[in-house]
């Protein structure tokens, strides 16, 4: 890698330009980073204007994070293959579903000694049956080595600079401290650790409990239903990580990408907010994403989908009633009103004397 690095965010959403302020701010004040931080922008026209257009002029992305400014370093480029071919740390935050394509875009077009920094919560299915962590996808397809940030990082509270914690899983000890380096600020505090799988299971399984949550508040079930859910999702995600990642330390459960990203998306995450109007209003989950998020995406029932597609394979669907009940639920095949009767009889309820 060349002495000042080059940073390319892949992704504009909601997240990708709340990362980008800080992105952007840090490269500018570092002498480790070249200043111009490119942001790969999907197209689009706003009211006849091209999205990258305006955020070049106003340094704002009024459709995704709408009343912030991004830093005039940050520059908006259509073209994925421009913003990425220089850059020596790729940073990916595009919904986990438009991943695959865009490194058939990448692949050989990039610097062969970048490194990538995914912040994609989900998975996708893997050929045989299994799932796919989005990092490993990365490193297969652009063959670069890949680090994950996950935490309990609600884009608009970040972009608002209010105080959080996040999570970086990375097991090189010259790349920790950089990017450590290129993402902390004195309101957005970052904790290197090396359990870079377990890191991004985390981040990609709390969604699915995130809809389990706003099922709960849709049914007018309290706080106490809400706290049995979360705990519940989270001795699922413990269960799924050391069955299908034996290795992962339980301490990555307590960092800001275990418990804490949990608690704050089952209370003010998108997933959660379109699963409570989905069991209130009875629309499918697809209208009521166009219709409550403007052109965002939701994750939890994509990745639902994904993790039922290896348990159903697996035979192994009734060791984790909550994950396949939201699944079902999603997909319509069992009412939300019967969700708390599929945990009733979680297998964690058993008797540990
Ligand atoms: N929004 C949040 O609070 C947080 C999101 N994340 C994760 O970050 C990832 C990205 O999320 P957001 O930035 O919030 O995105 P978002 O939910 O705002 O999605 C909209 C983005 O998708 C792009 N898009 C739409 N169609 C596309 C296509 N065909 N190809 C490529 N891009 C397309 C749009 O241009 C826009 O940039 C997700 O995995 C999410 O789980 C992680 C932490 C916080
Ligand atoms: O991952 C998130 C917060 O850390 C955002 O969750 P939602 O996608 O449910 O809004």
């Amino acid at each position: 890698m060349s002495s000042k690095k080059k940073v390319c965010i892949v992704g504009s959403g909601n997240w990708g330009s709340a990362i980008a302020k800080i992105i952007g701010a840090n490269a500018a004040r570092l002498d480790s980073f070249d200043d111009r931080v490119t942001m790969y922008v999907y197209e689009e026209m706003i009211d006849g204007k091209k999205l990258t257009e305006i955020i070049n002029e106003t340094h704002e992305n009024v459709k995704y994070l709408p009343g912030h400014k991004l830093p005039p370093n940050v520059v908006a480029v259509p073209d994925v293959i421009d913003a990425a071919k220089d850059a020596d740390i790729l940073v990916f935050v595009v919904p986990h579903q438009f991943i695959t394509r865009l490194c058939s875009q990448l692949l050989g077009k990039i610097k062969s000694d970048a490194v990538g920094l995914s912040l994609i919560k989900g998975f996708d299915r893997a050929e045989g049956g299994g799932i796919d962590l989005i990092s490993h996808i990365i490193t297969r397809n652009l063959k670069i080595p890949m680090t994950v940030l996950m935490g309990a990082n609600l884009a608009g509270e970040v972009a608002e600079e209010k105080f959080c914690e996040t999570t970086i899983g990375c097991k090189d000890k010259v790349l920790g401290p950089l990017l450590h380096a290129l993402l902390q600020t004195p309101n957005f505090r970052v904790s290197v650790v090396d359990d870079v799988d377990a890191v991004e299971i985390c981040g990609a399984l709390k969604n699915i409990v995130a809809c389990g949550a706003g099922f709960v508040d849709g049914l007018g079930l309290g706080d106490n239903t809400k706290a049995a859910v979360i705990r519940l999702g989270l001795m699922e995600m413990v269960k799924f990580t050391e069955l299908f990642y034996p290795g992962a330390k339980s301490s990555t459960f307590f960092e800001s990408c275990g418990v804490a990203d949990l608690i704050t998306t089952c209370y003010g995450g998108r997933n959660r907010k379109v699963s409570e109007a989905f069991v209130k209003t009875g629309k499918s989950i697809k209208d009521l994403e166009d219709e409550m998020l403007n052109g965002q995406k939701l994750q939890g029932p994509f990745t639902a989908d994904e993790v039922n597609y290896m348990l159903k394979n697996k035979n192994m669907e009734a060791q984790f009633p909550l994950f396949t009940a939201v699944h079902k639920i999603c997909i319509g095949e069992v009412k939300p009103q019967q969700f708390i009767d599929a945990i009733r009889e979680h297998p964690d309820h058993k008797s540990k004397l």
